[in-house]
């Protein structure tokens, strides 16, 4: 099928992140190749060429590439890692009339079967058929150019690059806020205080709860909560003590150190960003009567839980599973300055440094919240001077 009219020369190769069932991690040649998207072969109806311009690693990538798995998504061969992205259309195919070539772009990584329950009424997330992207066997968005259906391309206009990636880990904080019920005035509690635990705090302080307190085991991850939203408070969970104990020092906390007796403040909800057996526990010791966990952490198959504790208390727990229909919201309300996330971006790389890159990300002494690999070192540059690094 022939293109639209490439924007730009197209100097550099395509070139991708891979990793394998071995653990290994390198950057090679990846499809489609510059004379496959220069000449449209390949570009399927209702779809466009991206150049990639900012990827954010997820916890996920790394994790396949550490482990091989999530679950039973599976590495089995050379894959490509990546699913935050955002960049510009070089092409269109020529049935595309949203879209046009020079158009900036945030790319929601999964494509969706259309004909299941779940996509049918609405809740894609759970398409039976999904394809998505960075997922075993699906090879995710850590490249340079990528073929991708218009219609998961949501034009960001004038908003940096990026921004426009970091709307994907938005997208599981909002769906979760969504889903979760919050509401204005909310007595919250965040366990854990990395990418999605940090985005989370943005969005439910945006959306009114209060007061908040966010937990982790790490005590730089705390203060860079303190530094994102300063009313947030914060607790140091310690290992080795129980989840009763755990949840006694979050109600103290929201109480301002005047205990956790019957008459504290104790958290409506708790929105649990860690997967983390003990941490889910302490969640549920923590919330009130009728209050809910609402789980966004993924983690081991199986958990043990303090079943009686959530019979008694009529304490709901409830599971996200990804994200659907939150884009829009999510570039309104980065447009519109109600939720940063610029503060999250810790590190840059270019994409020929992807191993540097991935290194950073997955060393907790380097301090990394989120770090985004770009297509040039002139986006490198470009990302710095916007945020003042
Ligand atoms: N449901 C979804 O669709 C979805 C999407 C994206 C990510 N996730 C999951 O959300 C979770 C958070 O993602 P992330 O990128 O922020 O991961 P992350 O690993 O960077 O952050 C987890 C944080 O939890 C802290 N932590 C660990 N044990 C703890 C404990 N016992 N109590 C309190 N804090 C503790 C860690 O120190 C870390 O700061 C992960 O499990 C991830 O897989 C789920
Ligand atoms: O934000 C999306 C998540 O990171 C993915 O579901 C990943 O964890 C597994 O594919």
């Amino acid at each position: 099928m022939a293109s639209a009219t490439v924007v730009k020369t197209l100097a550099k190769k395509n070139i991708g992140v891979f990793t394998n069932p071995k653990h290994d991690l390198w950057v090679a040649e990846a499809t489609p190749s510059v004379e496959d998207v220069k000449s449209g072969k390949g570009l399927k109806p209702g779809e466009v060429t991206i150049e990639v311009r900012s990827t954010g690693i997820c916890g996920s990538d790394v994790h396949f590439w550490h482990a091989g798995c999530i679950g039973p998504m599976i590495v089995t061969g050379d894959h490509i890692l990546g699913h935050e992205s955002s960049g510009q259309v070089i092409a269109v195919a020529p049935d595309v009339t949203s879209l046009k070539p020079g158009d900036r772009v945030a790319i929601e990584p999964n494509i969706i079967c259309n004909a299941c329950e779940p996509c049918l009424t609405g809740r894609y997330n759970g398409c039976e058929r999904v394809q998505f992207l960075s997922t075993p066997p699906v090879d995710g968005l850590l490249r340079r150019y990528v073929n991708h259906p218009a219609i998961w391309c949501h034009k960001i206009g004038n908003m940096s690059y990026e921004d426009g990636a970091m709307l994907e880990p938005l997208s599981v904080a909002l769906a979760g806020i969504e889903r979760s019920g919050l509401r204005l005035g909310d007595p919250l509690l965040i366990t854990g205080a990395g990418p999605i635990g940090l985005i989370t705090l943005l969005s439910a302080h945006a959306a009114g709860a209060t007061p908040i307190v966010i937990t982790d085991i790490d005590e730089g991850r705390l203060k860079f909560a303190k530094s994102l939203v300063p009313g947030v408070r914060t607790y140091k969970v310690e290992i080795g003590l129980s989840p009763e104990q755990t949840a006694d020092g979050i109600i103290n906390t929201m109480n301002d150190g005047q205990g956790s007796g019957p008459e504290a403040l104790r958290p409506r909800l708790a929105l649990e960003c860690t997967g983390v057996e003990s941490s889910v526990a302490s969640a549920i010791w923590s919330v009130k009567f009728g209050g809910k966990v609402f789980v966004i952490g993924v983690g081991k198959n199986e958990m043990k839980i303090p079943f009686m504790r959530l019979s008694t208390m009529e304490i709901d727990l409830q599971y996200q599973y990804r994200y659907s229909n939150t884009w829009p919201r999510a570039i309104r309300l980065v447009k519109n300055g109600l939720i940063d996330l610029k503060k999250l971006v810790t590190h840059r790389f270019v994409l020929e440094d992807a191993l540097k890159a991935f290194d950073t990300a997955s060393n907790p002494k380097t301090g990394a919240i989120k770090v985004q690999i770009m297509s040039s070192e002139e986006d490198v540059k470009v990302a710095s001077v916007l945020n003042g690094v």
